[in-house]
């Protein structure tokens, strides 16, 4: 029943080694037990960084879920994931030591590491899109299996969430739980039509107490009380509609519990044993607070502690501080160019810290426009702000872009409307995994007619090619570049077209051409002195605009025995595939070598482990360089240069 706890007392959580522990327990044991995950996630999401806030706010809410439906019979499927670290505790994962690093549990739930867990990816709005399909399932295959999704107020936001809603309203006798986690924030407090009308339903609050202590006190009364409850019952429905007016969800067919106080253990419970019955889609609203229980959290304006660094548990403050990154250089830049250009508007996902819009929004705050979770409506509405008169600045984390693939392809590429997207977290990102290496922008934008795409390999380079990008009016462009501190800068010792020239082979024949694609230009130059070594000589080149190809490349490999590009990217249609396409239309016949991530997921761990794992380190380009110089000149050995 647990290991003893500091000062003797016996720790519950650690006697949870499965969801069915939990029936045992009195409901004071019940809410020792919630005090107990929130002092674990405070000392040791601390250590690690994580999802602290999300998971502080579903404390209560994971314990009633995993005591009302039995996981993994049940399925319980949770939106994005970040919010599953209580659910972890309470399925047999109590180690917190390597979170979200190479070997340590990941932050989202993981096949891999429980059969209590089903949706690996943390792209929100997804789960009620699963869940109709299991449900549908289910139903097809005579399967007896509760299906419960778990989603928040701010995954509510995306399209996504309502194209699903719209067929489960549609099913009236299949059962499905949409549990509602309502903590009024994504980040920042959630915007929109819906977070308004939550609002709303959030005032009826004292509706559900009120029934629910009605009941309670009824109960108490068998002879007299029952019969009228039943009568009070019966009123309910025309009650709730003098004391709430119907909900959007009840308009669109579905049952509607709640509001329920999202902390309260016993009143959920209540409230999901009546889902439990309802013999088709409900919905239980449930009211929590991101950050319940950490004091620095919930000071947290920003976004009541959504993702922290390492921090100190007592202060909640950031154990270091990093220097420079990618974010506050573009913030920074953006914020010149919106006092040059009042036609520059900026739009954000719901994460206009995190994309680094906070000081651009306090400049011009009627110029910029967070759509909440909904990437693809951010870019068409971009379309409708070119089109009106304005350029957008379209700030997104590179991987949330490809769901919004189609919209920047035929609403704004193909009406040619001049909208700047800049892809933050671009490249291996780390600790997140595989749903958030932004690895395939380079490759699905290749196919955009128009567009033109930058790579910008440090600050001053980032600085310059937003501005070139804003210049340009009848096209999509897009500048991408990593999570975290900026690169070193790197200067140019030439130019040849529109390509910085990095490195000078030194002689007319050069042995390599390294075409050096963004941040990964330090790795290039550090390659290219290690081939130096070999007697290899090799140019370095970056060109900025990656695309289209520049028109002096195929000439300058043309100069070259072979070429390597070097890029953080997919390997698939990347870069690399571009050039080499570029220098089959020019009759160049070139070796080319195309380094990048392998077309496949990635698991977590630390950026630089994930890029060696990649194959994307100095020594092995050297090597592989080596080898292909090698094959066709008949020289040196590659083993000569030294491990990774
Ligand atoms: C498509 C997509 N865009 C952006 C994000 C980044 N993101 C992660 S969690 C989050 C906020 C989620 O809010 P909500 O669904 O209310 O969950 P909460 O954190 O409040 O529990 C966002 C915007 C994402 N995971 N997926
Ligand atoms: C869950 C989610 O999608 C984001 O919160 C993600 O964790 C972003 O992490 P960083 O902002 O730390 O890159
Ligand atoms: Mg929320």
């Amino acid at each position: 029943m647990g290991a003893p706890k500091r000062g003797g007392t016996v720790s519950l959580l650690t006697g949870i080694s499965g969801p069915r522990d939990l029936d045992r327990l009195t409901p004071e044991q019940l809410v020792e037990l919630a005090g107990e995950i929130r002092t674990f996630l405070i000392q040791e999401v601390s250590k690690t960084g994580g999802h602290l806030g999300p998971n502080l706010g579903v404390v209560e809410l994971t314990i009633a879920l995993h005591r009302v439906f039995h996981s993994p019979a049940d399925r319980v499927l949770w939106d994005t994931g970040h919010q599953s670290y209580v659910h972890k505790l309470l399925t047999g994962r109590q180690d917190f030591t390597g979170l979200r690093t190479r070997g340590g549990l990941s932050g989202y739930p993981s096949r891999e590491e429980s059969e209590h867990d089903v949706i690996e990816n943390s792209h929100a709005s997804t789960v009620l899109g699963w869940a109709d399909g299991l449900a549908k399932a289910n139903q097809l295959r005579g399967v007896d299996q509760h299906v419960v999704a778990v989603t928040g107020d701010g995954a509510l936001t995306g399209g996504m969430a309502w194209e699903a809603l719209n067929n489960i309203a549609g099913a009236k006798d299949r059962p499905l739980v949409i549990v509602v986690n309502d903590n009024e924030r994504s980040y920042a407090p959630t915007i929109g039509g819906l977070a308004n009308h939550l609002a709303t339903l959030r005032t009826t609050e004292g509706y559900e107490r009120w029934l629910e202590r009605g009941k309670q006190m009824l109960n108490r009364t068998p002879v007299v009380g029952r019969p009228l409850y039943g009568t009070l019952h019966g009123a309910k429905k025309g009650l709730k509609d003098v004391i709430a007016p119907q909900g959007m969800f009840e308009d669109l067919g579905l049952k509607y519990v709640g509001p329920i106080d999202g902390h309260d253990i016993q009143a959920l419970e209540s409230a999901l044993q009546r889902a439990k019955r309802f013999g088709g889609p409900v919905i239980v609203h449930c009211l929590t607070e991101k950050g319940r229980g950490y004091q620095p959290a919930r000071d947290d304006e920003a976004d009541q502690f959504h993702s922290v660094n390492v921090i100190h548990p007592d202060t909640g403050l950031p154990v270091s501080v990093s220097g420079a990154d990618w974010t506050s250089v573009f913030g920074d830049e953006i914020v010149r160019i919106g006092h040059e250009r009042p036609d520059v508007v900026a739009i954000t996902a719901a994460m206009l810290r995190p994309v680094g819009l906070k000081r651009f929004a306090e400049e011009f705050p009627d110029r910029v426009f967070d759509v909440g979770i909904a990437e693809q409506h951010g870019a068409v509405s971009a379309a409708g702000l070119a089109t009106g008169g304005l350029h957008p600045v379209f700030a997104v984390y590179a991987t949330f872009l490809n769901r919004a693939f189609d919209q920047l392809l035929m609403d704004v590429a193909l009406h040619r409307c001049g909208v700047t997207f800049v892809l933050d977290r671009a490249g291996v990102t780390g600790p997140d995994g595989a749903s958030h290496h932004g690895m395939w922008d380079m490759s699905i934008l290749q196919v955009v007619p128009g567009l033109r795409l930058a790579a910008p390999r440090d600050a001053d380079q980032l600085r310059a090619q937003l501005r070139e990008a804003v210049q340009v009016k009848d096209a999509p462009t897009v500048l991408r570049y990593s999570k975290g501190k900026v690169a070193a800068p790197v200067a140019a010792v030439g130019r040849i077209g529109g390509m910085d020239v990095l490195r000078d082979a030194g002689t007319d024949r050069p042995d390599v051409l390294i075409v050096s694609v963004g941040a990964l230009a330090p790795l290039c130059l550090e390659a290219a002195a290690l081939l130096d070594r070999q007697g290899i000589s090799a140019t370095v080149v970056d060109p900025r605009w990656v695309k289209p190809v520049d028109p002096e490349l195929p000439a300058l490999a043309a100069r070259h025995r072979v070429v390597a590009t070097v890029e953080d990217n997919s390997r698939a249609g990347g870069v690399g595939s571009a050039i080499a396409q570029a220098l089959r239309d020019a009759d160049v016949d070139v070796p080319l070598r195309d380094f990048g991530i392998p077309a496949r997921f990635l698991p977590h761990g630390s950026r630089d482990e994930v890029l060696a794992e990649a194959g994307l380190t100095a020594p092995a380009i050297a090597r592989q360089v080596t080898g292909l110089v090698a094959r066709q000149e008949g020289r040196l050995d590659p083993a000569g240069l030294g491990s990774d």
